[in-house]
């Protein structure tokens, strides 16, 4: 069978603009093969990137101002998919995950969970003339799922290993992880995942802050890797309600944002921190945070760890992971043929193109939903 080609678009909660992907994917499960034709991040403007926060911070704002937000996204996400196209054939399937601006885990057992992912998925088919699956959190929410995170079954896909139980790592604006056990009998049943808590959104708050916004990210973690990180601070930060909360669990901006980067500054007066050792702290955060996590949650811990997203480039901080983790090698998705810059917007690809042929995208034991689901909803090419 020929494989099909899909375009999957992602801007996650760092909002730095529009992972874009152009693959090829055949296969169903244990037989999944993608491989990547062309993959570029297309920023917004910094005014849409700036409405786009706001919004999401709770700036008070017109139902007119969110729908013209919402257009412009749409707007952006279309254009992403007709540019990396360029020189290629063309897709016969758009998967976008649009750009969260609002996340609400459910907060019981009886309730239900809210995600918001702006940028319509009937425009961009309209736009691009491709079908588009879009919304793809709503029907895992509706079963009583965080909606979060949906990468997992992906991941078990591309990345699992026969012997080696592996973590999945991704760190973007959030961090979140994949634990993949070692491929047996009933491996899919034990597959976890969860968001770890902040990945780079507090850092690049912070780099914001001390820089008059001059600057958005701590390149390759340059500027933490001149300071030293207050420990009695990572301690206190770490007893947050979020970090002992066994899965599921998802979280976002909401908690880990600009209110929560405030309290972070102010904390941190007494011990008269410069700026890099407030980001060394921060950076610290982020790692010790992850490995908690794992210690707390895993039955053990994997064998290698596996980076995805922004953060896999800040080498600072892998190298705390990797000193934190001691003998687990710390890697990145591209030493396994994965594009780490990537995944994210692969796995949208992959989740549409699951959705197309009707095989479900969540797994339940991750997100925390009754039952397996279709997920998305798709918008066929109007023209
Ligand atoms: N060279 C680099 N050095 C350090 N950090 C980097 C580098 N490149 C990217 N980053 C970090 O990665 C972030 C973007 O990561 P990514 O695109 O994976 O996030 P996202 O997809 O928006 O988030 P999420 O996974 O939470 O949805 C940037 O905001 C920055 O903090
Ligand atoms: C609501 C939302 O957009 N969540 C994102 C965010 O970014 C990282 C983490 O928080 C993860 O739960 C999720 O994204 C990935 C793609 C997921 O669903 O697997």
């Amino acid at each position: 069978m020929q494989p099909t080609r899909v375009i999957g678009l992602m801007s996650g909660t760092s909002v730095d603009g529009i992972d874009t992907a152009l693959v090829e994917i055949s296969g169903g499960d244990l037989d999944l093969k993608v491989e990547l034709l062309a993959g570029e991040t297309y920023p917004y403007s910094p005014q849409l990137r700036e409405h786009i926060l706001g919004l999401g911070a709770g700036t008070a704002m017109s139902m007119a101002d969110v729908a013209a937000i919402d257009d412009a996204i749409a707007h952006n996400f279309a254009q992403a998919a007709q540019h990396i196209q360029i020189g290629h054939h063309r897709a016969t399937l758009i998967g976008s995950h649009g750009q969260t601006v609002y996340h609400r885990p459910p907060q019981g057992l009886e309730e239900l969970g809210y995600s918001c992912q702006l940028g319509r998925g009937a425009m961009i088919a309209h736009l691009t003339g491709i079908t588009t699956v879009s919304n793809f959190r709503i029907a895992d929410i509706a079963a009583y799922g965080h909606g979060a995170p949906l990468v997992p079954k992906v991941d078990a896909y591309l990345l699992s290993h026969p012997q080696e139980e592996r973590c999945i790592q991704n760190i973007g604006g959030i961090g979140n992880v994949t634990y993949l056990p070692a491929r047996s009998d009933d491996w899919l049943s034990q597959i976890r995942g969860w968001d770890t808590g902040p990945g780079n959104s507090l850092l690049d708050l912070a780099v914001q802050h001390f820089t008059s916004g001059t600057k958005s990210y701590d390149n390759n973690g340059d500027w933490a890797a001149s300071g030293t990180p207050c420990y009695p601070l990572v301690e206190q930060w770490l007893s947050h309600q979020y970090f002992h909360l066994p899965p599921p669990k998802s979280t976002g901006r909401e908690l880990f944002g600009i209110t929560y980067l405030h309290d972070c500054l102010q904390d941190a007066q007494p011990y008269q921190l410069n700026s890099a050792d407030f980001l060394a702290t921060i950076t610290e955060l982020t790692a010790v945070s992850i490995v908690h996590s794992y210690d707390n949650f895993l039955p053990r811990r994997p064998h290698k760890v596996i980076l995805c997203g922004g953060g896999s480039r800040n080498s600072y901080l892998k190298n705390r992971l990797q000193l934190l983790l001691g003998n687990v090698p710390v890697s990145t998705t591209d030493e396994f043929g994965l594009s780490a810059a990537f995944k994210e917007a692969i796995a949208f690809a992959v989740l549409a193109y699951w959705r197309n042929i009707n095989i479900p995208g969540n797994l339940p034991a991750v997100t925390g939903a009754y039952q397996e689901m279709l997920l998305g909803e798709i918008h066929d090419n109007y023209r």
